[in-house]
């Protein structure tokens, strides 16, 4: 089928490099001339393993991207995969998506078959009928439920693994409001519900909304209170990891998403809970257990501070950060753990100097003023302290390049670092 995709970022890239190699043609839409330019010449506009080979074997021919809306009159569906960010109380900012929306109906009101609209978005149960599908019947003039239709399929792939997961999905969920719209999607699916056999949720569009949230918030609310029993395990000097290992054999618990540490951060679980503690408000309902998964997480970063501190007193010390990713293979920081933890150590009046593989030219243009090193040694060498903030592989690999520093205090965020006699060795758990 003929797909565009509005916004290629995380996940309009991949989404549209995916439906590429399924056997689709697709054009990515952006605002942005820069990524356009790369996916025509074949090369990934952001790090994402398995992108690069897509992008380079379908960019430019299966795989099309512009900056000119018209070219969706040449499709015969649209998703909307442009971000859905906070605004400063929280709650979902709906600008950019609405901004999509205009240009989408003003473009659709000059095609003359029917058009199937997929906001791809995670957006608050209301945002598609209410706002997105109200703005496009205005300005194509067109109806809904008769030349377009809109439905709603959220996203459940995760950065660093974004391929992958979008390849290989534990479902699909299809938010539609006409038989139409479901077919039709069912027939874009089609190719990846048989190579990978995900279940696949047909039901209401509101629902569909609400999926995403409630699965990100279960996610982000079980990670907060592995990470308060993991507080409470280390008081009592009990290994937190034992214990998650065997919790998680109960399978109403499940053994994935039970890793302990500084917590969550990305473009994702902060924006998603804060909406819909922001969203839950509007309603009169005050979601505090969502609020108390926000605070512990919130609480981290600082207690892996607190822990430094706790060796090493931080005034003009070198202190290496190990990771500036919010999580391994991505070079993506919003959110990140380690920012918080960058203005810690700033306001303590700590010297850095950070370490990542990929992410430091995405830090850099937050924090211009720190030290950026090319490898974790070079990081490590000389430093009075080191923190480890993202669990990349390479940095469970380390061991006697520690005894580099000038004083070996090792601050585990996620519990990947070989204790061995030489360092002093401290982590959020035991
Ligand atoms: N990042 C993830 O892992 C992930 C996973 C699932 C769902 N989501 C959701 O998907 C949505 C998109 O997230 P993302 O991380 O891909 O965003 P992103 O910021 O990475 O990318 C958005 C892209 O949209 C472009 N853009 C902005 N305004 C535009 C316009 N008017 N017309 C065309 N292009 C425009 C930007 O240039 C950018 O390339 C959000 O709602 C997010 O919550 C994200
Ligand atoms: O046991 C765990 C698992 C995760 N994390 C942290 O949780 C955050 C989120 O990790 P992950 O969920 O793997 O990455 P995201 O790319 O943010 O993916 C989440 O957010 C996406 C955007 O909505 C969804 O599509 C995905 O399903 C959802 O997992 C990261 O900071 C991780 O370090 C932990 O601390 N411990």
């Amino acid at each position: 089928m003929k797909l565009s995709i509005i916004g290629s970022g995380y996940v309009g890239t991949t989404v549209a490099a995916c439906f590429a190699k399924l056997g689709h043609s697709v054009t990515n839409i952006d605002i942005d001339e820069e990524i356009v330019k790369q996916i025509n010449s074949g090369t990934a506009p952001i790090h994402e393993p398995g992108l690069d080979d897509l992008v380079a074997e379908y960019g430019g021919n299966q795989l099309r991207a512009t900056t000119v809306y018209s070219a969706i009159q040449d499709t015969d569906t649209t998703f909307l995969a442009l971000p859905t960010p906070s605004r400063e109380d929280g709650s979902i900012d709906t600008s950019i998506i609405e901004a999509g929306a205009r240009s989408l109906g003003e473009t659709l009101g000059t095609k003359d078959d029917y058009h199937l609209v997929v906001v791809k978005s995670t957006v608050i149960p209301g945002t598609t009928e209410d706002v997105l599908a109200s703005i496009i019947e205005e300005t194509s003039g067109k109806t809904r439920g008769k030349h377009f239709d809109i439905a709603m399929n959220p996203e459940f792939l995760r950065e660093g693994s974004a391929v992958k997961d979008f390849l290989n999905p534990d479902k699909v969920v299809f938010g539609a409001e006409t038989k139409r719209a479901n077919e039709q999607l069912t027939e874009i699916f089609d190719p990846l519900v048989a190579k990978s056999n995900p279940a696949v949720v047909e039901t209401g569009i509101r629902e569909a909304e609400m999926i995403k949230y409630a699965n990100n918030t279960f996610l982000a609310t079980k990670v907060s209170l592995v990470n308060e029993l993991g507080n409470i395990c280390k008081e009592y000097e009990v290994d937190a990891y034992e214990v998650m290992n065997a919790i998680g054999l109960d399978e109403r618990i499940g053994e994935r998403f039970l890793r302990s540490g500084v917590g969550w951060g990305g473009s994702c679980f902060p924006k998603d809970t804060a909406a819909l503690v922001s969203a839950a408000r509007d309603k009169g309902y005050e979601p505090s257990l969502v609020e108390a998964a926000i605070e512990v997480n919130d609480k981290q970063p600082k207690r892996l501070l607190e822990l430094l501190e706790s060796h090493i007193a931080l005034p003009d010390k070198r202190i290496a950060i190990l990771g500036l990713a919010f999580k391994p293979g991505t070079d993506d920081i919003r959110n990140s753990r380690s920012i918080p933890i960058i203005e810690g150590l700033q306001n303590k009046g700590a010297q850095i100097v950070a370490y990542d593989p990929v992410a430091a030219e995405n830090m850099r243009e937050q924090f211009p003023n720190i030290e950026y090193a090319d490898t974790a040694l070079m990081a490590l060498r000389g430093a009075d302290g080191a923190l480890v903030v993202t669990d990349w592989d390479e940095f469970s690999a380390l061991d006697d390049e520690f005894e580099q520093m000038r004083n070996p205090v090792v601050v585990d965020g996620r519990r990947i670092i070989t204790h061995n006699d030489n360092i002093t060795y401290d982590g959020l758990t035991w």
